[in-house]
């Protein structure tokens, strides 16, 4: 069955320079008078209205503005319980630090599966209806064996990639050395099984240096790809460490120097942005809803992209900092606040999101279509906005725009 989405105002397509895309013959960028065809899941045709193909039905954007969905590459949507309270007491003027998780760990672990699972499809139905259409999540409120393993296989349901973070704090009582040789030991080969990425808090106050040096040591051996949490809470060792490793991508990055800028740029020297040759380098992935739910520092998305790093964008969504799944919200954040262009910060949270997860060309060796770009072959994920340009999303902030969303050529919203 295809389907024809016809008298689209803007389509931001933010497909790859050099990448097919026959029927419209441009580059990255954004078509005006546009349409799309989707056939079952994939994207069958781009280009413009008056050249485009008959299809089974026909759907008429009436001039509004089309996005690819929303890649939420970093989130943490397992956990029961709430953490209000110390949000307030943050507000008041008390600093964020990472004992809190402990707080949520013991609310997750209480919870039946049952329970769990229901909170989990809630909180995915809220991304959807956002526009988000391709989502990570991270276990990391378990921290035991059988509740990290438990976390992983919930998580695999629900979401598109399942992020293994055993290692977001040593629990209250355990010795750190005996608990990181947990976390690369049997929690590693009970969790192994369920996901495809391995995460290390890099903070004070949850893993060191060395730790966290061991930590991803022994997951890549595993053969998980890596990212890091890392610089959020000051300066640090998180971002030189995921360059080392080749992570795919170092989230917060709050608290960075020129180093560390220049790093996470050297790893980018190779990737040409046609991006048929050379590897991708480290993703640096900015989360502007927890910069203002903690009061840091914004993240220097604007000094990152001018070095020729490549950023994404996340919800980061977790009862401790980031209480939202709402990427258009971060979008907006990023443009108002973070001196992001309007196009700069969607492609941030689509194709940005896709490279975080290695998902943002062909068809891989899972066989998975690409995601975060509107191309020929690509995944069918489509975000109409309510607007007749995605510029509203920042000149219209809070506004609910979004309109319509297909996922893997289904219409979900
Ligand atoms: N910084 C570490 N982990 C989460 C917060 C987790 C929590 O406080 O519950 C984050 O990404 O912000
Ligand atoms: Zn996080």
């Amino acid at each position: 069955m295809s389907l024809l989405i016809d008298a689209i105002g803007e389509l931001s397509t933010q497909h790859l320079t050099g990448e097919a895309s026959p029927a419209s013959g441009e580059g990255a960028g954004v078509l005006r008078d546009a349409a799309v065809v989707l056939d079952g899941e994939r994207i069958a045709w781009v280009g413009r209205s008056a050249d485009a193909p008959a299809a089974d039905e026909r759907f008429d954007a009436q001039g509004r503005a089309v996005l690819p969905g929303w890649v939420d590459s970093h989130s943490h949507l397992v956990f029961a319980g709430d953490r209000t309270a110390e949000f307030e007491a943050r507000m008041a003027g008390q600093a964020y630090a990472a004992g809190g998780i402990g707080v949520t760990t013991a609310a997750t672990r209480a919870a039946s599966d049952g329970e769990l699972r229901r909170l989990l499809a809630a909180r995915v139905a809220e991304a959807v209806a956002g526009g988000t259409t391709y989502l990570e999540t991270k276990t990391g409120y378990g921290l035991e064996v059988g509740h990290e393993a438990r976390s992983a296989v919930l998580a695999a349901e629900a979401v598109d990639e399942v992020t293994y973070l055993g290692a977001h704090l040593v629990p209250a009582g355990a010795d750190p050395e005996a608990y990181t040789d947990l976390v690369c030991g049997p929690m590693l080969d009970a969790v192994r099984p369920h996901v495809r990425w391995a995460d290390v808090f890099c903070e004070a106050g949850a893993f060191t240096e060395e730790q966290s040096r061991r930590v991803l040591a022994a997951c890549r051996d595993a053969g998980l790809g890596l990212r890091v949490h890392g610089n959020q809470l000051g300066p640090g060792a998180g971002v030189r460490l995921a360059v080392e490793f080749g992570a795919a991508s170092v989230d917060h990055v709050n608290f960075l120097d020129e180093g560390d800028i220049a790093a996470l740029a050297d790893s980018w020297a190779a990737w040409a942005d046609g991006g048929a040759a050379g590897a991708p380098g480290t993703v640096a992935t900015v989360l502007p809803a927890c910069d203002l739910s903690t009061r840091a520092p914004l993240a220097p998305a604007r000094a990152l992209l001018d070095a020729g790093v490549q950023v994404a964008i996340a919800s980061n969504c977790n009862p401790g900092t980031s209480y939202t799944s709402s990427v258009s919200f971060c979008v907006t954040t990023a443009v108002l606040q973070m001196g992001l262009t309007v196009q700069e910060a969607v492609r941030a949270a689509t194709f940005g999101g896709a490279l975080a997860l290695r998902r943002h060309v062909g068809a891989d060796a899972d066989g998975q279509r690409a995601v975060g770009s509107i191309a020929v072959g690509h995944r069918a994920d489509l975000h109409l906005l309510d607007a007749p340009s995605a510029t509203h999303l920042a000149y219209r902030p809070g506004m609910p725009l979004t309109h319509a969303v297909w996922r893997a050529g289904t219409r979900v919203r």
